[in-house]
């Protein structure tokens, strides 16, 4: 029964705690890492009402300590699947139809619970299963995962109040229905908010769930399961289960009721899932949503005009937070030839302040990337680029596996603007940046533009109000999101809506009214008053 239109205003974002030496936040998150670290974790699968250990146990070890052992989770296979689909389907009928207020409000009340209570094991599971400093831990598995909740409810309910116009005599609606079959969630490890979000848009949209987070995320994901279960969200909306990527695939992708993909991560695994999709098209029942973001090999671009300490300082924070595992990740910088050694120097000064270490120590700036194939594969890069003649290691380089997965932020200058390091997304902390003749921006421009196939963020550095202009125009189609005497990181949900075109993704703009779009199918429904009787036109009265 719906007695009101009930309102979910626009919200504020939630504040960044600064976990400043001798603030409660501080002390709060230590205790509780020191908790988590002293306990073993036992982590189940959730299907439907059941909490499913399949004995198949895999550990779960902190990126920058591997001797540690946080605990272990249940992997499961394709039978997992099966049934993780089947409990969703069975609660579709119910979820689908419960009230949106009583939809809407589990996911308020789980942002209410990771704010209060649980924001320092959302913090903590983070930090130590996916090894992020406090800071970085904060804006994502507490700030960006509550603004999710919070601005996606606000602007479902902006979409359900849209509705068509009536002409006199009749009346016009739209519902926002569910997809027709289950939604699977496929997460990357980098974002414990994204883990977060993907699932949740979908279900809210009242669609039901099958999520599968990185292996690497499952300490965090887990956390947020049990905390959306404690919001009440009721069993099978959305299943929690850890099976490798093929065999989610080959289950969910031949299944009549798949609806649609909720994916982020690389841009491989997600063409590789969107022809599959394509060649099973036969077997499903609707045409199923492909929503996808995926990898970047973003930019930094300065003008002759840029202020040298902007522009180190945005490459500093841009390339390397987070060890540079983030999507948006500086990875490649053009330097005008006027500034470009003073640049150099204060990117050299910046990284050789940089501590590393573990995220216990809240001193340290850097932490440890977040396995060991990552480990080998950044590494390369780093080797090759010693042993070649077209680029040369300007600060960092080193990579020691010895305790934990650690790679020293890395500057490789490229003399050849098509230096492998300037083209592929590494994902780690590496940075490469190219000096080019300041004289020479339009070519610049060009190059930024034609060196990758990504488009997902970029920046441009710059005082001269034409160079920024010229290059917001000629990099249109470069980045999904452009900034401007900024880095290309950081964006808050609500402010900078988050996505890449070309190989970076669908663009379906996370946390944006424009992604929730996709998890619903709209039926319109036209009730006429006073139907006609007659099946003649009036002009046919008269030859
Ligand atoms: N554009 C964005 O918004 C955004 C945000 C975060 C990360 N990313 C991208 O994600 C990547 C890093 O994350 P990652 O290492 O977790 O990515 P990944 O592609 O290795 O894994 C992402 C998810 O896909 C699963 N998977 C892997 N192979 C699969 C398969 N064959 N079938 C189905 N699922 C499969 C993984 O287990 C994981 O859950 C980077 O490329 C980064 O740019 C993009
Ligand atoms: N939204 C994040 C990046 C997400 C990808 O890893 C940012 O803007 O830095």
């Amino acid at each position: 029964m719906n007695l009101g239109y009930f309102s979910y205003p626009m919200p504020a974002n939630e504040p960044v705690l600064s976990y400043a030496p001798g603030s409660p936040e501080k002390k709060r998150l230590k205790e509780v890492l020191a908790e988590l670290k002293n306990t073993q974790a036992d982590i189940p699968m959730y299907i439907g009402a059941e909490e499913v250990r399949s004995g198949k146990k895999v550990a779960l070890r902190p990126p920058h300590e591997t001797a540690h052992t946080l605990g272990h989770f249940h992997a499961g296979d394709a039978s997992h699947v099966t049934k993780a689909i089947d409990a969703a389907l069975a609660a579709r009928e119910s979820w689908s139809n419960l009230s949106w207020e009583n939809r809407a409000n589990i996911f308020l009340k789980a942002a209410d619970l990771i704010a209060t209570k649980y924001r320092p094991y959302m913090n903590g599971t983070t930090m130590l299963g996916q090894s992020k400093n406090a800071y970085q831990a904060e804006i994502d598995s507490a700030c960006e995962l509550i603004d999710f909740l919070r601005f996606n409810v606000h602007f479902l309910s902006e979409i359900y109040r849209q509705q068509p116009i009536s002409a006199p005599g009749i009346h016009n609606r739209l519902e926002f229905r569910p997809l027709e079959g289950f939604v699977l969630a496929v997460t990357p490890f980098n974002f414990t908010a994204i883990g977060g979000n993907l699932p949740t848009s979908a279900a809210m949209c009242g669609n039901v769930v099958v999520w599968k987070p990185a292996n690497t995320q499952v300490y965090a994901a887990q956390m947020f399961m049990r905390i959306l279960k404690e919001a009440g969200l009721p069993d099978g909306v959305i299943n929690l289960i850890y099976v490798d990527g093929p065999t989610i695939g080959s289950v969910c992708f031949s299944h009549r009721d798949f609806a649609g993909v909720h994916f982020t991560g690389s841009t491989g695994v997600f063409n590789n899932m969107w022809e599959t999709i394509g060649k099973n098209m036969h077997n499903y029942k609707s045409y199923p949503r492909i929503v996808g973001e995926t990898g970047g090999k973003d930019f930094v671009l300065a003008h002759k005009s840029a202020d040298p300490k902007v522009l180190a300082t945005a490459l500093l924070r841009g390339a390397f937070e987070y060890q540079g595992q983030k999507c948006s990740a500086a990875s490649r910088a053009y330097i005008p030839s006027n500034i470009a050694e003073e640049v150099k120097k204060l990117l050299v000064d910046g990284i050789n302040s940089f501590k590393m270490g573990t995220v216990e120590d809240f001193t340290n700036f850097i932490n440890a990337v977040i396995d060991e194939k990552s480990f080998d594969k950044i590494k390369s890069y780093i080797d090759n680029a010693k042993n070649d003649a077209n680029a040369s290691v300007l600060v960092g380089g080193n990579c020691d596996k010895t305790k934990g997965y650690y790679i020293q932020p890395t500057v490789i200058e490229a003399k050849d603007p098509n230096y492998v390091t300037m083209c592929e997304e590494i994902f780690g902390p590496v940075l490469t940046i190219h000096v080019y003749d300041a004289e020479q921006f339009e070519k610049a421009l060009e190059l930024v533009d034609n060196t990758s196939p990504y488009a997902l963020t970029g920046s441009i550095i710059a005082q001269d109000r034409y160079a920024v202009e010229l290059a917001t125009n000629k990099l249109r189609n470069a980045a999904g999101n452009f900034y401007i005497n900024d880095k290309p990181t950081g964006a808050v949900v609500g402010q900078q809506p988050f996505g890449g075109a070309r190989a970076s993704g669908t663009n379906d703009k996370a946390g944006s009214i424009l992604n929730l779009y996709r998890w619903l199918s709209a039926r319109t429904i036209k009730e006429t008053f006073n139907p006609p009787v007659d099946y003649g036109y009036p002009f046919m009265l008269e030859a």
